[in-house]
């Protein structure tokens, strides 16, 4: 695959609100063309900020970013907010309620000429699927139309940087996912570097191309879906995602598993209910939560150490019931660090 260039570089970001408390620390990270980035972490790690300090609402106290090799300019040496290189969506959308879609995407590009206007907002119609909304005013729409009328005038002016923040929060699951896959297809299609904000660790796995786990202000661990799920670096990005194991070498050990001193983990995925009784691994059923395609559940091995077991749809074990519990082949605990 060619090598994809780095649109967006963020060197060294430092930002506090208060004086000695960085809301944002030393944060660096780079963003390629058609890469979309998700910054995920718990309420208050500074992922809203960093979005900020991108956008140019907030001027950072160290730190740069650039685009395409320039460098972006902070709200203090502009005359207007915002920049013409990075688009945000919000979480309100603030759309002009009184105008009507086309009006409405058409806004960033009013002063380009009328041709271009007409061929960009059928393109925009067409990639963000409002061709049949073209004439409707905002306030009919739903929450989902209106995140994609929000989305198509971000990109109208052809912005090589789209962020997003928490862009899917107010939608339903199903909703969410058509809107995923329509803002990587606008990522790849536009070539598009996309950065968003979620505290939804499934748009997170399921929309980008990397994840950048955030915990107190700085960046823990950059690293692809499938990597942050199965190798996450410690404690806290291993349990960014439910249902997840984390044992120490003791509990380790009532389970005959021989490891040196520190937490390993498995996800539920790793683990597996046999019927066989197998010394040491003998569980009860305590606990499920029901997903409808899948379920997890509980399993107590000794007393206080409960494991998540991941069942398939076709599961049939009651509460209380005693089984054995076991990694599948081909897994093993993955050692976080402290
Ligand atoms: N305007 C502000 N004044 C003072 N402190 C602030 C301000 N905005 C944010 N903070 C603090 O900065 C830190 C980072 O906040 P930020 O909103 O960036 O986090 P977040 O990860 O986006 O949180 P959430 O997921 O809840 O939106 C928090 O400790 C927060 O309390």
């Amino acid at each position: 695959m060619a090598k994809r260039k780095t649109v967006l570089r963020v060197d060294g970001f430092s930002k506090s609100y208060e004086k000695g408390k960085l809301a944002v620390d030393n944060l660096s990270f780079d963003v390629k063309e058609g890469e979309v980035f998700a910054l995920i972490g718990r309420s208050g790690c500074g992922k809203t900020t960093t979005l900020k300090l991108l956008s140019g609402q907030m001027r950072p106290d160290k730190g740069e970013a650039y685009v395409d090799g320039e460098r972006i300019l902070g709200p203090h040496e502009r005359l207007l907010a915002g920049h013409d290189k990075i688009a945000l969506v919000e979480q309100d959308y603030n759309l002009f309620n009184h105008q009507t879609v086309s009006d409405n995407i058409k806004y960033p590009i009013r002063r380009s000429s009328k041709e271009y206007q007409e061929y960009r907002l059928k393109e925009l119609l067409r990639i963000c699927q409002l061709e049949e909304y073209a004439e409707t005013r905002p306030k009919e729409l739903s929450g989902g139309q209106k995140q994609r009328v929000a989305i198509a005038r971000a990109i109208a002016d052809e912005p090589p940087v789209l962020l997003l923040d928490e862009p899917f929060s107010h939608l339903d699951m199903a909703l969410r996912s058509d809107l995923r896959r329509m803002v990587k297809n606008i990522a790849v299609e536009a070539n598009i570097c996309v950065v968003f904000v979620t505290h939804d660790t499934h748009d997170a796995l399921a929309m980008s191309d990397r994840i950048g786990v955030m915990s107190k202000g700085h960046l823990l661990q950059i690293a692809t879906p499938n990597e942050i799920y199965t190798k996450p670096l410690n404690k806290y990005a291993a349990h960014f995602f439910p249902h997840c194991n984390v044992l120490n070498q003791e509990e380790l050990k009532k389970m005959d598993v021989e490891r040196e001193n520190g937490l390993y983990m498995a996800r539920p995925e790793w683990l597996k209910v046999i019927d066989k009784e197998v010394k040491n691994h003998t569980a009860k059923l305590v606990h499920v939560d029901y997903f409808g395609n899948a379920s997890y559940g509980e399993w107590e091995i000794e007393d206080g150490l409960r494991l998540w077991v991941h069942h398939d749809s076709f599961y049939n074990y009651e509460i209380g019931e005693t089984k054995s519990v076991v990694l599948i082949e081909g897994t093993d605990w993955w050692k976080l660090e402290d």
